[in-house]
């Protein structure tokens, strides 16, 4: 099942730096392993903001959500969750 997953990102002002950038480093570790398996097909930056626009590929609802909660950075996300189906007019065979 794929997911468009759209996550911001909104860390407070006063957050302590040292901790956030452990906590970008563990959510990186998180995210490219998932991205190894397969599992997070594509994550784009958004243009100037503190957000992604991520493509997820998982067996299903309940899946998605337990990796989402996994996020380290997820305390400090507004993440939207759309649906995906295939496209009549798409030229490809498979769903990649
Ligand atoms: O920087 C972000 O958009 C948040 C994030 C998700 C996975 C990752 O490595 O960073």
């Amino acid at each position: 099942m794929l997911f468009k997953v759209e996550m911001d990102v909104n860390v407070p002002l006063d957050y302590d730096p040292q901790r956030f950038e452990e906590l970008k480093a563990v959510e990186k570790a998180y995210s490219q392993d998932l991205q190894n398996k397969g599992v997070w097909r594509h994550i784009w930056r958004v243009a100037g903001l503190y957000s992604n626009v991520s493509i997820f590929d998982v067996e299903s609802n309940e899946k998605l959500h337990e990796i989402l909660m996994g996020l380290p950075l997820y305390p400090f996300m507004d993440v939207r969750v759309t649906a995906l189906c295939r496209h009549p007019s798409s030229v490809r065979e498979d769903d990649s």
